[in-house]
């Protein structure tokens, strides 16, 4: 291949870059590096915790671990990669199955949207069972490809909430990750302090770190919120929600540096209520829906 063609076989477009087309030492230029506090997501107590122990709540985020098994998981990667993975921005590679939407312009269209792929059925049943996901009709489902060779990340974004619902369900293959929450408000947060003497976390696991009484907690401070970013470790084949603060208020990204292996994500997204039952764009939202759950569908 010559070195124009690959220069140019990447997805990229206007700031954003990945290993393939990034100019030499232009990483290091671009990025001015952050000094964020950091805080680690506690699935099992709904909180974000510093290393010093101090904390504050972040609600909108359901973990539910080994949501597919191991064979479950093989077969999907299987039947992806029998289909041709899009280049995207950002060093991904993308599968989308959903109609043809302008987001800028707020125009939708059927397109050649056929319905979600098969194998999405038995994972939308199992989601079913967790009371956040009730009633979740997923209309939409997008896998992406992260690889460490292209630098593959996703930039601090929120999810369209024009055409798309409050939850935003992902599940999580192949290898760990890690998703960092910012927020560019000018809101400040109330940090609590530390209770206990184990603070310690240990990412999905921390069974054993203190239960917080809320009689013993104290406010420690008040940091605006720009300066504090929470990581969420997301283990293999897990599938997590986000919804209220951490859907509408925090940004979400994968950083590049917390891409060690293939990971590949299938994210599944909801109608807003604009396009449900009683929004004006019903009838158009029904008939989206009752293609996606056909279950019939080849990626557009
Ligand atoms: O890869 C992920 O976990 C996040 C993907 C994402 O944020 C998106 O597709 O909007
Ligand atoms: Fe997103």
């Amino acid at each position: 291949m010559a070195a124009w063609e690959t220069l140019n076989s990447c997805g990229c477009k206007g700031i954003r870059y990945c290993l393939v087309c990034e100019p030499l030492g232009v990483a290091g230029a671009l990025k001015v590096p952050e000094t964020k506090k950091s805080f680690e997501y506690s699935p099992s107590k709904g909180i974000a915790l510093g290393v010093d122990g101090c904390w504050f709540p972040f609600p909108g985020v359901y973990l539910i671990q080994d949501f597919v098994t191991q064979d479950e998981e093989r077969n999907m990667i299987q039947i992806m990669d029998q289909d041709k993975w899009r280049l995207s921005q950002s060093g991904r590679r993308k599968q989308d199955f959903g109609p043809k939407v302008n987001f800028k312009k707020q125009k939708l269209k059927v397109g050649s949207f056929t319905g979600l792929p098969n194998f999405s059925q038995v994972l939308w049943q199992r989601m079913k069972l967790h009371a956040v996901l009730e009633g979740f009709l997923p209309v939409e489902q997008c896998n992406l490809d992260y690889s460490s060779d292209r630098g593959s990340s996703i930039d601090p974004h929120f999810d369209d909430s024009w055409l798309w619902g409050e939850r935003l369900v992902s599940l999580n293959l192949l290898s760990d990750t890690v998703l960092t929450m910012t927020r560019e408000d000018a809101d400040s947060l109330q940090l609590m302090s530390a209770v206990g003497e184990e603070t310690e976390l240990h990412h999905a696991n921390d069974v054993n770190t203190t239960q917080c009484n809320a009689a013993d907690c104290k406010l420690y401070g008040i940091i605006p919120f720009s300066d504090v970013e929470v990581t969420i470790y997301l283990p293999q084949r897990s599938l997590v929600v986000l919804y209220s603060d951490a859907r509408y208020k925090w940004k979400h990204a994968i950083h590049r540096e917390n891409i060690r292996q293939r990971r590949v994500c299938i994210t599944f997204r909801e109608m807003s209520p604009e396009f449900s039952l009683g929004g004006k764009e019903e009838e158009l939202g029904q008939m989206l829906l009752k293609l996606a759950l056909s279950f019939q569908g080849k990626s557009v």
